[in-house]
């Protein structure tokens, strides 16, 4: 299970996630609790392994404000959420880094569609917490795409077990307040999907 740890802004909760497994570290870049600059998210990708992918999240901006903000963070791949159309992906092609496509249950759901390597199915409010019916894209998604949306280390075994997916992404659910991430949350999230024994 591929698992993606989004929406952090301290290199402890960093240092956390990948220590305990994550697969994928997500910064938001676009307006949100979560939001941290291109600065600091270059100091807290720069804590961050190899083998690790380093992501930055993106609502609604234009193809060369994500480019800038690419190039100074120095993230290994751009998240981008909600209707953005092909022609925006196929516009960050030449930047080399891995392109996430994140969508709600309504839309496209083919990974690679818009020429994305990955795909993210997510709640209609991204970022909120909120659990949705995780059940109803069971089988629709092909390839490799992550299942967002309310996920917590409590339910996401649920989740799991209901949609099938290639992978789980959690923001909210790993925090103590809207943009707090909390540790031992984490853990224990990481230690659900069983990246952790115990
Ligand atoms: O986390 C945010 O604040 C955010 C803002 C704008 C676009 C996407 C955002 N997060 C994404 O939402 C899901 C996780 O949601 P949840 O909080 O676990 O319910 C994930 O794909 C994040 O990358």
């Amino acid at each position: 299970m591929y698992v993606k740890i989004c929406g952090l802004s301290e290199p402890e909760h960093v240092a956390t996630a990948v220590e305990a497994g994550a697969d994928a570290i997500g910064f938001v870049l676009t307006r949100s609790p979560r939001r941290v600059t291109p600065e600091r998210a270059a100091e807290l990708a720069a804590l961050v392994p190899g083998h690790v992918l380093t992501v930055g999240v993106f609502r609604g901006e234009d193809p060369e404000t994500v480019r800038e903000a690419v190039l100074a963070s120095g993230v290994r791949g751009v998240q981008l959420h909600g209707k953005h159309p092909h022609r925006d992906f196929t516009a960050l092609k030449d930047l080399g880094v891995r392109l996430v496509r994140a969508v709600d249950a309504q839309a496209d759901l083919r990974c690679g569609a818009y020429d994305e390597d990955l795909l993210i199915v997510d709640a209609p409010h991204a970022g909120s917490g909120q659990p949705w019916d995780w059940a109803a894209v069971r089988g629709r998604p092909s390839g490799h795409w992550l299942l967002a949306g309310g996920l917590d280390p409590a339910n996401v075994g649920e989740a799991i077990a209901a949609a099938g997916p290639w992978g789980v992404d959690v923001s909210s659910g790993v925090e103590s307040a809207p943009g707090v991430k909390d540790s031992a949350l984490i853990e224990a999230f990481l230690r659900a999907v069983g990246k952790i024994g115990g």
